[in-house]
């Protein structure tokens, strides 16, 4: 899994089209969504993580645990992104780790939205500009490498 974290002073989108023959439904109320004093979570998820999706999930949520708690930030927005990573997971796999990672992370107490999945979105972003508001991870499975 790649992720990219932006620290920032609000996300917003709204649904455009369909980037999938079959999205993730959603509500209308789903077509938009803000959040602010967000960190903003960016996420592929990789082939790779297909071995083992429920460990890549356990880790994502330490890696966002750990920047957030550095950030001060207590609301995160999971953000499916397809364009961190040239070998993606299959949608329905990486769909469920990302829906996984926005349980978990409510489990910790955070404020979670997630972005629909499946879907092209116009979205606005003001990134804080401080020096850990731009930060990025890579995860892997045990017993894979970073390639
Ligand atoms: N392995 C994967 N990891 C994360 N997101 C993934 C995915 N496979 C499919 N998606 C979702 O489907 C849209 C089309 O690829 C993706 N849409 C986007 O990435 C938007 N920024 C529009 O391009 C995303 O919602």
């Amino acid at each position: 899994m790649r992720m990219l974290l932006i620290h920032s002073d609000y996300l917003e989108y709204e649904v455009k089209d369909k980037a999938l023959k079959n999205p993730e439904p959603i509500s209308e109320e789903q077509k938009k969504g803000r959040l602010d004093e967000v960190l903003a979570v960016f996420m592929s998820v990789e082939k790779a993580d297909e071995t083992n999706p429920d460990e890549i999930v356990e880790k994502a949520v330490v890696e966002i645990k750990d920047v957030a708690s550095q950030v001060k930030a207590d609301r995160i927005f999971v953000y499916p992104f397809a364009h961190l990573s040239s070998e993606l997971a299959k949608p329905d796999v990486a769909l469920k780790v990302l829906q996984k990672i926005e349980e978990r992370l409510r489990e910790e107490g955070f404020e979670v939205k997630r972005a629909p999945f499946g879907y092209y979105k116009a979205f606005r972003l003001s990134c804080k500009g401080h020096p850990l508001a731009e930060l990025s991870r890579t995860i892997v499975p045990s017993g894979e490498t970073v390639s």
